[in-house]
């Protein structure tokens, strides 16, 4: 059945015309083939809500966590004086302060995973969009594209008042509106390629269909294949004009079917998918009757059910704070349960994946590189990197990378941003770029009300004056914000959270905090293949989840990553006395053991 995308509804005739017309039916519908309550997680998402088939599929339309707040014909908000709002460009500088500060107890690692982990219910089709298609916005062509939103560098920058440098390309959020699958006089819903809910689709299924191409439908294996240094990585496209960054001739290594995006993304990614190879071949090992269909799906769903353990249990407890998360229901003391709620639909709200552009502040971009055996080589940096999966492809730099993601520190968890973050985000693919600034641009083109709206929403009372938000700031960020603003309503969403007090045992600003456990409460119950229910379709048994819950981020390293032989088995913190390095063969590495899923009846005959 055609679903329309949007409504969620099976389409109708008059709209299947309309789309005909335009020769937009594939992007604004999706085709679900009929649901059976008992299959397999399907890879395309559909059939996780079985009265709202459709939900939970590449292209479910967002969610607000709360109302519009735009101009007319989706321009910004005003200025409570009715003037335009400060610059986003002048706000960023202001606002963050630009330089190296770093956070001493974490690693790289936490700011890579939780880059993957957005990426697989977000896409970056935005930023693609305005450095592959629509490159003039700062030309006169420029004024007259509607999808344009150029920023402008105001003319006393502290960085760029003598560069002739004055203005950064970018683009407005697509919507279901630029597909067309909406008129244009009707609110506006983000287009998302990704499927909503946490089920590794940007390494089984990035675009609808890539799961097909990458399955050998062998032994329920994924393709791999050699690249010129010898390491293994999935099937590889040396044509392809994604990684627009490979130094070329010699590095020709970019993903055909997995994303090509930064150093962090890339090599998680990488991780996954091998990850999923060695699960398929260590359970047909223990289950040589087992077909590739029963291979392919137990193995993607202990991959997925792996992936959200270290999320969930290892990750968020550093970053939002273990307590946070028992009291707000987000993790449990252990076993199985249940919080499914056919009720509620698989959706993401807009702010969530918008707040974790906070995290741009915590990425340490002058990349450590070391050998194998714990060297320090050289650093490099990491912002050339991005769009350039060739370079993964040559010499021993999977090795170097991946023991650099455990040994170096990570960005302090601060108002300070990373020097290239902010003036050179994209490396050589634009001149100057402040992802800084386009992030704070862009929650104005997402229409979010300001920021004191969403303290409201989060602390149940009222912020008129600045004085209200004296318990959420110190004294000196509060004065900064004084400084720039000429009244609290003025105030964009992240520019608030920029210089936010973080929540009490977390390290995150109260607000990103709030909205992120919103998002997770719905995401959790919302997802009827959640992998601690224990009455979900194919559930795993007690010693099969109390398996999963044993794996960590450090055991996922020993198991696939290329050369790692020893590593701390705390990974996402830094090495020190507490957390020394061991051997991988060391207990204290949580690694996957997989006799839970032997199956003694298959083979009987
Ligand atoms: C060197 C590292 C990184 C680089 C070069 C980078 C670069 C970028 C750029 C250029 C954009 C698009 C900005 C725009 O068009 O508005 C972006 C968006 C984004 N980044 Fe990063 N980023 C990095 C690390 C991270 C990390 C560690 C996170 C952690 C979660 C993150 C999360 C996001 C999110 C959520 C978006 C918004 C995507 C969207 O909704 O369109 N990034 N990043």
């Amino acid at each position: 059945v055609l679903y329309d995308c949007v409504s969620g509804k099976p389409a109708n005739k008059t709209q299947l015309r309309i789309y005909a017309q335009r020769n937009n039916t594939g992007v604004c519908t999706v085709d679900v083939k009929p649901c059976d309550p008992k299959e397999w997680q399907r890879v395309d998402g559909s059939c996780n809500n079985l009265k709202h088939p459709s939900r939970g599929t590449h292209r479910t339309p967002t969610i607000r966590l709360l109302p519009f707040d735009f101009s007319p014909n989706y321009e910004p908000r005003k200025a409570a004086d009715g003037g335009d709002l400060e610059l986003a460009r002048k706000l960023r500088t202001e606002l963050l302060c630009t330089g190296k500060v770093s956070e001493m107890g974490l690693t790289q690692l936490v700011a890579y995973y939780l880059l993957f982990s957005i990426g697989d219910v977000n896409s970056i089709h935005d930023p693609l969009n305005y450095l592959t298609n629509i490159t003039y916005c700062c030309t006169p062509k420029g004024k007259k594209d509607y999808r344009c939103t150029p920023l402008k560098i105001p003319a006393d920058d502290p960085v760029h008042r003598f560069s002739g440098i004055s203005c950064y390309n970018l683009t407005r959020p697509q919507s279901f509106q630029t597909y067309r699958c909406l008129d244009n006089n009707t609110d506006f819903v983000r287009i998302v390629f990704q499927t909503p809910i946490y089920d590794l689709s940007n390494v089984y299924n990035l675009l609808p269909g890539f799961v097909d191409r990458i399955r050998t439908f062998k032994h329920g294996l994924l393709k791999v294949e050699k690249a010129k240094n010898g390491y293994l990585f999935p099937e590889s496209d040396p044509k392809s004009t994604l990684c627009f960054l490979n130094q070329r001739p010699r590095e020709t290594l970019c993903h055909k079917y997995l994303s090509n995006n930064g150093i962090g993304t890339n090599l998680m990614g990488i991780l996954f998918y091998r990850q999923h190879n060695k699960i398929a071949e260590e359970l047909r090992k223990l289950n040589p009757c087992w077909n590739d269909e029963r291979l392919f799906f137990t193995a993607r769903s202990i991959n997925i059910a792996i992936f959200l353990q270290i999320y969930l249990y290892e990750l968020l407890p550093i970053v939002l704070g273990k307590k946070n998360l028992l009291r707000d229901g987000i993790i449990c003391d252990g076993g199985f349960r249940d919080l499914y709620d056919e009720n509620i639909q698989p959706q993401l709200t807009d702010e969530f994946a918008y707040v974790h552009r906070w995290y741009h502040t915590i990425q340490e971009t002058t990349m450590k590189c070391y050998d194998k055996d714990g060297h320090f080589l050289k650093t490099f940096p990491m912002v050339n990197a991005t769009f350039r999966t060739g370079i993964f492809g040559v010499d021993d730099n999977i090795v170097h990378i991946t023991q650099g993601s455990f040994r170096q520190q990570s960005a302090a968890f601060d108002f300070t941003m990373d020097t290239d973050m902010g003036d050179r985000t994209l490396g050589g693919t634009q001149l100057a770029v402040d992802v800084g600034a386009s992030d704070l641009a862009k929650g104005r083109f997402f229409g979010f009300p300001p920021y004191i709206k969403y303290k409201e929403f989060c602390k149940k009372r009222s912020y008129k004056e600045f004085s209200d938000l004296k318990d959420s700031f110190c004294p000196e960020r509060l004065y900064r914000l004084m400084q720039t603003h000429k009244c609290p309503s003025d105030i964009d969403l992240l520019g608030g959270i920029w210089g936010e007090n973080h929540v009490k045992g977390g390290m995150v600003p109260e607000t990103l905090y709030c909205v992120v456990v919103e998002q997770l409460r719905r995401t959790i119950a919302s997802d009827r293949h959640w992998y601690e229910r224990p009455n979900r379709p194919h559930a795993f048994t007690e010693d099969q989840l109390k398996a999963i819950r044993k794996v960590t981020i450090a055991g996922v390293l020993c198991c696939v990553g290329d050369h790692v032989t020893e590593i701390q088995p705390s990974a996402f913190h830094s090495i020190c006395s507490k957390n020394p390095v061991v051997k991988c063969s060391s207990s204290k590495i949580g690694k996957l053991d997989l006799s839970a899923w032997k199956d003694s009846s298959t083979c009987k005959n």
